[in-house]
Order: C-alpha cells, then structure tokens, then sequence
C-alpha cells in the first residue's frame, strides 16, 4: 500500500515494530519466552497463554452459518465462565494484549498480531498477517473442544471450525508445542507437583514448553512423552492420544522426522486458524513491511512557523554511521528543501530476523524542523546513499491544511481540565468541516467507536499569520484527539494526536 493509510500504517506498526526503538509493546510480554504473568518458575508462559486464546477464540466458528471465528468474543463472561473455557489464562492474554493502546486495531486484531508475534518471538516460523478483524458484540455459540470427548467429537468439532481430520491433528501439535495442563483447573489431569520450580504444577506438553520446536512429536513419536494429554493416568481424558494416532501416526511421525515441515506446516495451520473469522468479516491483504515508513508526524503552528517532527523507517537496514540519508522537503511554492537526518535507533522484528534503522526528520541538535508557514509542505522523498525513495514516483505526501496550533491554552489545568483547542486551518483549504475524533474511545464492551467533536467554523476569521487563520473550540476533557477535515468530500486526516496532555500547551492569557 501507499502511504499513509490511518488503519493500514496502524497494522503495519502492530505487526513489524516488535522490539527495540518504537517498539508497540506487545513482545515485552513474550521475551523472554518464560514470562509469565504469574511469575517465573510458576510453569505459565505468556506465549501459550496467548495461543491457547487465540485457538478457544475462534474455536466457535461454524462454517456452515458462518457465526462465531476470531472476534474476540472470548472477552465476555459468558464464554470464560464456561466449562469449555477453564482457568484464568483468557483473561490474562486479554489484560495484556488490551493494554497495547493502538487506535484503529480491533481487540481480535491485536489477539491475532500478538498470537503470531509471541510465536515468531519463541522460535516459531514466520507467519502471514492479515488485518481488518471486527470485536463481537457479544458471546459465541459454545464449541471448543474439551479432552474427555471422544474421536468423532473432536473430528466432528474441528469439520465444523473448518479443519479436516490431518488439519486437526495438525493444529493440536502446533498449539501443543506450548504450554501444558495446570492442576487447579484440571486436577483430574494434572496431580499437585510441590515443585518451587513449577509452583502452579503445570504438566507440560513437551520438554520445552515456552519454545516452539517439534519435541512434542519426537518426544510422542520416541515413547518418552510426558504429554499428560497423552500418557495421563485416566484415559478417558487422553485426547492428544487419540488425536495424534487417528491416522496411524502419519502426520506425527512427518512432524517428528523434519522441523522444517512442522515449522510450515504450523506457519499455514497458525494462519488458518487466526484468519478463521466470520462470515461477512473483510480482511486485508498480508502486511508485509513498507521499505521506508514515516512515522509520528506531527506539525505545529507556531506563529509564521510550520513546526515539523516525525521519524522514518527503513526497513532490512542496519545502523551504519557511513549512511547518508537526506529528506527532500517538498512545498507548495514549489520549492524543495534539503534535510540531512541523523540516527534516532534501530529495531527488529520475528526473533531478530528482520533489521529496521530509524532517522529523525529533526536536524542534529533541534527539537524540530521549522518551515515557513507561507510555503508549508506538501511532501516528502528520501534519499538513502544516493538512492531516491519516494514510493514510486508518488512521493511521502504531507498535509498541512489543518494543524494544531500552539495558541491553544488551559484556564483550568485541574480536574475537570478547562483547555482550548486551536487548529489553524490553511487559507483556501475552505473545509466544509473541522473536527476532532477522540483516540481510544471504546463502547461498555471495550470495542473502539468513533466520537468525532465538531469545530466550530469562526465567526470572524482570526488570522494567526498571513497563510492560516484558527478554528477554536473549548474542551473539558483529558482526552487526545487527531485533527480532521472534510475538503470537497474528501477526508483529511492531521498528522498528529493532541490533547489536555500536548506538550508545551500553555496557560491562557488573563484578561483585564
Ligand atoms: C481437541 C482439541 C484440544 C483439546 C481437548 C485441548 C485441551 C487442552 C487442555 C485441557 C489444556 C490445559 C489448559 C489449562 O491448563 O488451563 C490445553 C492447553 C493448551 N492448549 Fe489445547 N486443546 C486442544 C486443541 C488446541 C489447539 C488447536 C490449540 C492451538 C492451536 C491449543 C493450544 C493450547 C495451548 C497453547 C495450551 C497451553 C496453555 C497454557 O499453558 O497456559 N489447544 N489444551
């Protein structure tokens, strides 16, 4: 895609900014893999939190109605209070990935982005991410399998997910390779361990339950499998047993004879399953990496001057003190402006595999890029060791129609917060309409809504220079909001998020 995009760039970050600078946050929570909300040594991981989430989720889904799939209806209490859903792990892996604040990213979106990253981040394959997931607003019909059930259920169960016989077994290993059976929600399954080590007595599936690897079916195929789904003392409850040999060991001794096609195999299943959704649900397209990505825009007003700040991505790069990188600063007056950037840090992203070096649009040694609100901006293009990036031809564009101004003040800087909200508005834009929609505002469910708040148009244009004139409205809230404007029925989208909390916003002038 090109962009910007306000939802794609949003998935984008969500998916490849994993660890290092400007990380989202997510694998803070899987790396290292042995985290645990209850606490090292407790025998939990996040990571098979996560998983098991993300299967139970979707698990729902009947392709015959298309209802249930990964909506994150696994929120409600009516489904974790559920016997098919026992333990406490839903809610943790939701208090977790929830506490990510990415506007524009459903909650089963970030369970989707956050199952595959904490796999990637803990030895698993890579694995295609598609966005565009919507929350339920409320509980599935039940439907995740339980392991006292027999063979026909399960196969039974899983045709109705969408998943043949081989698939089931398939998708049972790969979750499996993760995590194991706590003894306080299932103690018919999992005995009392007394271990300081294992301090929730969790039986694990295989050896290396925080690490994807194929241990859970060499260590099945070998016989010294510990699999408590498998060798457990009651077998009425042994349904990885059953599971795994339904087709005479087949698929598991392919799985226990090559990593290499476990680890694809899992790649597609993983997939599959977090792209299980219902019916009518639109996705996206894989989000690979865009080579070079602006990122933080942000642009304000301040007197004759356009300040501007932001940082940008280049993707598969790693620091090198020898790079040059330029910006090309374009403006309205056509004229083009010549910025060197200087290093700001690195990430990576699955495991390390991927490398991003990141520079800031700010010269060494300032605060911001100031521009002459006459000229303005109307784009970017980069030059990296002598190569032009400009997206094929189309260029980074820049909007600098309506931008936050720095005349925005308090009255009040306590609670109920009494501030007031200045856009300045470019002469000969002339929006139909300037308003502000609220970031991270959610439903009684949790689900992102949209709450827009209108600006109103002045009575009498107040100039803030020659090229702008200001828009005001007073706010009563601590809230922070992007800056929109509808121009000939196109929406214009700000380039940054303000609020009560905007750095610098100053107390108001007192009149006498
Ligand atoms: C017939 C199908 C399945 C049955 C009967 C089953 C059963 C179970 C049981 C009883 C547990 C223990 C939960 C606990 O201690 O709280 C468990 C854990 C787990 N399951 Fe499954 N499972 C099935 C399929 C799957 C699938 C398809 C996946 C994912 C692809 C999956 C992923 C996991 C993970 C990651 C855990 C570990 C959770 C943790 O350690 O916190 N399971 N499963």
């Amino acid at each position: 895609y090109v962009w910007p995009s306000q939802t794609l760039d949003a998935l984008e970050s969500a998916r490849w900014d994993q660890n290092g600078h400007n990380a989202v946050g997510f694998a803070g929570f899987v790396v290292p893999c042995d985290l645990a909300l209850q606490g090292f040594h407790s025998g939990r991981a996040n990571v098979a939190d996560w998983v098991r989430t993300a299967y139970h989720d979707m698990a729902t889904h009947n392709v015959e109605d298309g209802t249930g799939g990964l909506d994150a209806s696994i929120r409600f209490s009516e489904e974790t209070s559920r016997a098919e859903n026992p333990g406490d792990g839903f809610r943790n892996t939701l208090v977790e990935v929830t506490s990510i604040g990415i506007a524009h990213v459903s909650i089963a979106d970030k369970l989707a982005v956050a199952t595959i990253l904490a796999i990637e981040n803990c030895g698993g394959p890579e694995i295609p991410f598609r966005g565009g997931r919507v929350d339920a607003g409320g509980p599935n019909t039940p439907g995740v399998p339980e392991p006292q059930q027999d063979l026909q259920s399960h196969i039974a169960s899983f045709a109705r997910q969408g998943f043949t016989p081989t698939e089931m077994i398939g998708l049972v290993a790969c979750g499996h390779t993760f995590g194991g059976v706590e003894h306080a929600p299932f103690p018919g399954i999992s005995p009392e361990m007394d271990d300081p080590n294992n301090t929730l007595s969790v039986s694990h599936f295989d050896t290396t339950f925080a690490h994807f690897d194929n241990n859970v079916a060499t260590e099945y195929m070998s016989g010294t499998t510990q699999n408590p789904l498998v060798v457990g003392s009651n077998d009425t409850t042994n349904s990885d047993k059953r599971i795994f040999a339904s087709d005479g060991n087949v698929t598991m001794k392919s799985f226990a004879d090559s990593p290499e096609l476990f680890a694809s195999t899992c790649s597609n299943l993983f997939a599959r399953m977090l792209n299980t959704v219902p019916r009518g649900v639109q996705l996206t397209d894989v989000i690979t990496p865009l080579p070079v990505k602006p990122s933080k825009l942000q642009l304000t007003m301040s007197g004759n001057t356009l300040k501007m700040s932001g940082e940008v991505r280049f993707w598969n790069m790693v620091a090198d003190p020898q790079r040059t990188v330029f910006m090309l600063l374009d403006d309205h007056a056509g004229g083009t402006r010549n910025v060197t950037l200087p290093a700001a840090g690195v990430s990576t992203a699955t495991g390390g595999r991927y490398n991003a070096a990141w520079y800031t649009l700010v010269p060494q040694s300032s605060t911001s890029l100031a521009l002459d609100a006459a000229a303005g901006v109307t784009g970017m293009r980069f030059v990296v060791d002598g190569k032009l990036e400009d997206q094929g031809g189309v260029g980074f564009a820049v909007q600098d129609g309506v931008v936050f101004s720095d005349t925005s003040c308090y009255t009040s800087n306590q609670e109920p917060f009494k501030w007031r909200m200045d856009v300045a508005v470019r002469n000969g834009l002339n929006p139909t309409r300037v308003y502000l929609t609220q970031i991270g505002s959610t439903d009684s469910t949790g689900r992102e809504i949209a709450i827009e708040v209108d600006v109103p148009p002045p009575a009498m244009p107040v100039a803030v220079n020659v090229n702008y004139s200001i828009w005001s409205i007073d706010m009563t809230d601590g809230n922070f909001y992007n800056i929109e404007a509808e121009v000939d029925g196109r929406k214009l989208i700000g380039n940054d998020v303000f609020g009560y909390g905007a750095t610098g916003l100053k107390a108001c002038p007192t009149s006498t």
